[in-house]
């Protein structure tokens, strides 16, 4: 397989906020504000993504950094895999980080699949995004990086159909994978159990509160509910605060220490989220979802088949038996579900099943100046409000990037 990401401009390092025009927000998250910007001293006026993260905590600080690093270790990378991003530029100012990724005009895999008509995939399809995902795991373990959020929401569709990983910020690097693997213990996740908040999206409230006595985390950044909600405006996409507890898995949840196979894990519930059209363990509460997750097995309609059976060894409870546990990404390659695929020739080979349509035209005009932005934003109560607001009913009223 060709590892080489699809023709990307080439900006400068130091990200120059005075060249770029930002034309629309493409997404917001807990952690920061995306924006699809447009760099106006460039030739061909290059169209590429932003993300803002204020420095709001020490958290957002380290997460951002962590972010930024990866990105970087992805680009300089000797063998730059077509499945993940690539950090183009960064800047860093007194109060937030801002750094460039190439856009991917398909928007996420959330979208995509609440856009068809009964709301699943076909299994082609299917074979395709978990051929794409496995190459894209695959390559960051082999970094000793396990992405620990795999969701559809951090699935991008390139403008080619192939998919990009987004969302590095709770990724982790851990020992890597030299034969059988084995749980290490997370240091953070420690810490965060006993003084942050911040991992709130990975850690159940009301378990820890009982461990330890904590005062119950608050249940901002996961809603389950929100995950179906993604508003569309203007152009403006709102996804903040969308919940990654449908896809945390059993270990994570005991606190015993989890390594590589938690991608997998996620893997299984993704693909069965794929099929199915709802993830498996979902729950009327995040108690009981973490709950299902622990005891419960997934349920499957309709006979057996290869892709149930590849979903299944995903989701097996104990992660030293969880099929990629021992061998990584090539246990997964070998299930016979996607056993046919030709691995070396992903990108030419499979045709995407959904190609988006260019926008480029409908993106020359218009804009606004990301520092003039910021500077309003610096004095709120005389700012006009920001015609690129995302709609009130989308912002949580905890989010400190809520403006952006
Ligand atoms: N390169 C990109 N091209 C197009 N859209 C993007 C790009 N990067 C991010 N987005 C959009 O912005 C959204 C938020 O991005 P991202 O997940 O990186 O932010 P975040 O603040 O870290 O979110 P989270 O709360 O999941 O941690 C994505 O779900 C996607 O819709």
């Amino acid at each position: 397989m060709e590892l080489s990401p699809s023709s990307p401009p080439s900006p400068p390092e130091i990200l120059n906020l005075d060249s770029i025009r930002a034309l629309r927000i493409l997404g917001k998250g807990a952690a920061g504000t995306v924006f699809l910007v447009r760099d106006v001293a460039s030739v061909s006026s290059s169209f590429f993504a932003v993300k803002l993260v204020h420095k709001s905590s020490a958290s957002s600080l380290r997460r951002a950094r962590w972010e930024i690093e990866v990105l970087r270790r992805l680009s300089t990378d000797s063998l730059q895999n077509p499945f993940l991003p690539r950090l183009l530029s960064s800047y860093e100012s007194p109060e937030f980080f801002a750094w460039a990724v190439p856009y991917c005009s398909g928007g996420d895999l959330n979208v995509l699949l609440r856009r068809q008509n009964d709301g699943v995939f076909s299994s082609s399809v299917i074979r395709f995004y978990v051929a794409e995902i496995v190459v894209a795991l695959e390559h960051l373990h082999s970094m000793g990086i396990a992405y620990r959020d795999l969701k559809p929401e951090n699935i991008l569709i390139q403008q080619s159909g192939h998919v990009t990983l987004t969302d590095f910020d709770l990724s982790r690097s851990l020992k890597k994978p030299t034969g059988p693997q084995f749980c290490q213990p997370d240091p953070e996740l420690r810490t965060i159990r006993t003084k942050s908040r911040s991992f709130s999206r990975w850690i159940s409230s009301a378990a820890e509160s009982n461990k330890t006595g904590l005062k119950k985390t608050r249940s901002a950044r996961v809603n389950p509910i929100n995950r179906r909600k993604t508003s569309f405006s203007s152009g403006e996409r709102s996804n903040s605060f969308v919940g990654t507890e449908e896809y945390v898995s059993p270990e994570i949840i005991r606190g015993h220490g989890h390594d590589f196979a938690v991608d997998w894990w996620a893997l299984g519930v993704l693909t069965y989220e794929m099929m199915y059209g709802e993830t498996p363990f979902i729950g009327k509460s995040k108690k009981e979802t973490f709950q299902n997750v622990l005891v419960k097995e997934p349920e499957f309609a309709g006979k057996p088949n290869d892709l149930t059976d590849l979903i299944q060894r995903l989701l097996v409870k104990d992660p030293s038996r969880r099929l990629g546990s021992h061998r990584g990404a090539a246990e997964i390659k070998e299930h016979s579900f996607i056993a046919g695929v030709s691995w070396d020739l992903l990108t030419e080979v499979l045709r995407p099943p959904f190609i988006p349509l260019r926008d480029d035209g409908e993106l020359t005009v218009g804009g606004f100046d990301i520092k003039e932005h910021l500077e309003k934003l610096r004095t709120p109560s005389s700012a006009p409000q920001s015609p690129l607001r995302s709609p009130p009913h989308m912002c949580h009223k905890n989010d400190p990037f809520i403006d952006f």
